[in-house]
């Protein structure tokens, strides 16, 4: 089984090359070289020259590299469109996403201009209208493969308050993973924007991970660890993942199909749940979640 850990994935303004800079060597799962809304009107074609260039001279390593563009609609999307589709991203993330339809004419953009077949499309999740319509959106193309939250996008078109155990979001959190589990598409909880309040982003990347999400969206290098922790497996977790794959294989051995380990049931339906989290732990580099402060074993990516 084939798990791509996405547990950090780390927003940064286009225009600040210092930070594309940095990037390269911090232990996040995934980076978002971001074209659109924290780059201001007159940077944006520099931010878009800056992002290529930080893209085409590579050194992040098996780091996945996202950019965001501009919607369409705006005086910017299509050049940034245009300019991603060969740059060598893994993915190209279209904002304020409306529709299936929003998507692929993204995508017919990027196609017209060259993009590979590998390249991948992510859509933001953040008006009210893409969450009425999640399920025509996440399957809008096979070329999409996952959905990011954009919860202070939603907040303020849904009026509502950023409260601290997130209620306001629980049906737009709830109606995402559906639609991303429904067409086998990775979720990506939104950005905490407090940098202050540690203790309450460690608390939403908990409620992210029991509610599905394979990871978080972040703003800033400080909170990689905690969502990095979060998103991760247990060793604990990752031993009784085990020790439920090899009960399971015994009792289907001894022609049972279900089995009892440490006074719970467990049939075929755990094992895959097991078979992920073994997986997981191995693509992050171990069997164990990292200490706090301990860099993961990344596997190869573009820069070998
Ligand atoms: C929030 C920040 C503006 C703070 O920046 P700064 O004051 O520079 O922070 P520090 O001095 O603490 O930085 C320490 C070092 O870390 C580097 N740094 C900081 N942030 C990042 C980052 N995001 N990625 C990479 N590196 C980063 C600094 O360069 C310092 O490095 P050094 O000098 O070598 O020590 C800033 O963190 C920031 O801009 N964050 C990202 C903001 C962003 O991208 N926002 C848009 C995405 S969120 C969004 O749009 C939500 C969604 O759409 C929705 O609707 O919900
Ligand atoms: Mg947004």
């Amino acid at each position: 089984m084939a798990v791509r850990p996405r547990r950090s994935v780390l927003y940064m303004p286009g225009a600040n090359a210092r930070a594309l800079v940095k990037a390269r060597t911090l232990p996040a799962d995934g980076l978002i070289l971001d074209l659109e809304d924290s780059v201001a009107p007159d940077a944006k074609d520099q931010a878009r020259a800056t992002v290529l260039e930080a893209v085409r001279t590579g050194g992040y390593g098996g780091r996945e590299l996202v950019i965001r563009v501009n919607g369409l609609d705006t005086p910017w999307g299509y050049a940034d469109l245009v300019a991603a589709a060969t740059a060598g991203a893994d993915a190209v993330l279209v904002p304020k996403v409306e529709s299936g339809e929003a998507l692929r004419m993204a995508e017919r953009v990027l196609v017209n201009a060259g993009a590979p077949d590998t390249l991948q499309l992510w859509a933001m999740m953040e008006t009210p209208r893409a969450i009425l319509d999640a399920g025509s959106v996440a399957s809008a193309t096979r070329r999409l493969t996952c959905l990011v939250m954009g919860t202070s996008d939603l907040t303020k078109d849904l009026n509502a308050r950023d409260l601290p155990d997130r209620l306001p979001m629980q049906a737009s959190l709830a109606a995402t993973l559906l639609a991303a589990r429904a067409h086998g598409l990775a979720a990506l909880d939104g950005v905490h924007v407090d940098l202050e309040d540690t203790d309450g982003f460690a608390a939403s990347c908990r409620q992210g991970r029991a509610l599905g999400f394979d990871g978080k969206t972040l703003i800033h290098p400080n909170q990689l660890e905690a969502a990095n922790e979060a998103f991760a497996p247990t060793a604990a977790e990752v031993e009784k993942a085990r020790k439920i794959i090899a009960a399971h294989a015994e009792a289907m051995a001894a022609g049972k199909g279900i089995t009892v380990v440490d006074g719970k049931l467990v049939e075929a339906l755990h094992v895959e749940t097991a078979r992920r989290t073994v997986a997981l732990a191995e693509a992050i580099g171990g069997d164990l979640c990292p200490l706090p402060g301990e860099r993961v074993a990344r596997p190869p990516g573009r820069d070998g």
